[in-house]
């Protein structure tokens, strides 16, 4: 499995793309989450929304969904099909309701379905979202009373959907459920009030910051470098091979 973020920045960076990835198995690719940057961002790496194998969202801020609109229409409008849009059940009324409608919605009729192939997830469950490719959705604490979800790829691969502090969860997806490589957005300046902040991630034990790779940075990452212990910032545009991330780079 093959990993590249579209960008790593914080929904206010402007140095930074929105944090969105693109994973890679067998030469298919997943979308992970679509923000307001990922359009143009995809295009600076040689991609067209028609690359891609469909769409994965962790929640329904616009730094991850904001580039959904332009991915509807240009799939409905340039290349005649409708993209696979894997959501959490919980977020399929919300993301219509609340976001897409307003743009998309052209006659009283029309609903997310028209613009893409909807597969709502329910949380807890592993799913296939393409060969070799399996997710877990992980109900993750970020806004009061919005949901949000962390994704467990393969179940070995964490990737927060942004998320508080949560030294509990990190420590049981590690010793208990076996994860190996954990991507995890991180402000860098305190208080994390709805990310988990650099000082708090620092608290983690060494076995713990081993595994984790920051995401979801603010403009002023450069001077953070070499002050994140045992932890390592993940770059935009750069590709890693996520079974060779652990204990090396
Ligand atoms: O109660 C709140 C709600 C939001 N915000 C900011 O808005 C941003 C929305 O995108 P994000 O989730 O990547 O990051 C969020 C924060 O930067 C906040 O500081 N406190
Ligand atoms: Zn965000
Ligand atoms: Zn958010």
């Amino acid at each position: 499995m093959r990993i590249q973020m579209l960008g790593t920045g914080s929904a206010f960076a402007k140095a930074f793309n929105n944090n969105n990835a693109l994973i890679t198995v067998d030469g298919r690719r997943l979308l992970l989450d679509c923000g307001i940057t990922a359009p143009r961002a995809l295009h600076e790496l040689g991609y067209s929304f028609n690359d891609l194998h469909a769409v994965l969202i962790t929640h329904i801020h616009a730094d991850h969904i904001g580039g959904l609109e332009e991915f509807a229409f240009q799939m409905k409008f340039v290349y005649g099909r409708k993209p696979i849009l894997y959501i959490a059940d919980t977020l399929v009324a919300p993301l219509w309701e609340h976001s897409l409608k307003g743009g998309l919605q052209q006659d009283e009729a029309e609903t997310l379905h028209d613009f893409f192939e909807v597969r709502p997830l329910p949380a807890g469950v592993s799913h296939e979202l393409l060969p070799g490719l399996s997710v877990e959705l992980v109900p993750t604490r970020h806004i009061p009373n919005k949901p949000n979800y962390s994704m467990l790829f393969n179940g070995f691969f964490f990737y927060s959907g942004d998320t508080v502090f949560d030294a509990d969860l990190l420590q049981s997806l590690v010793s208990e459920r076996g994860v190996r490589v954990i991507f995890h957005d991180c402000q860098l300046h305190s208080p994390g009030v709805v990310h988990a902040s650099l000082p708090q991630l620092l608290t983690l034990p060494d076995e713990l910051q081993d595994r984790i790779y920051l995401m979801h940075y603010g403009d002023d990452q450069p001077e953070f470098i070499g002050r994140t212990g045992r932890m390592k910032f993940i770059s935009q545009q750069k590709e890693y091979e996520v079974e060779r991330l652990t204990f090396s780079e």
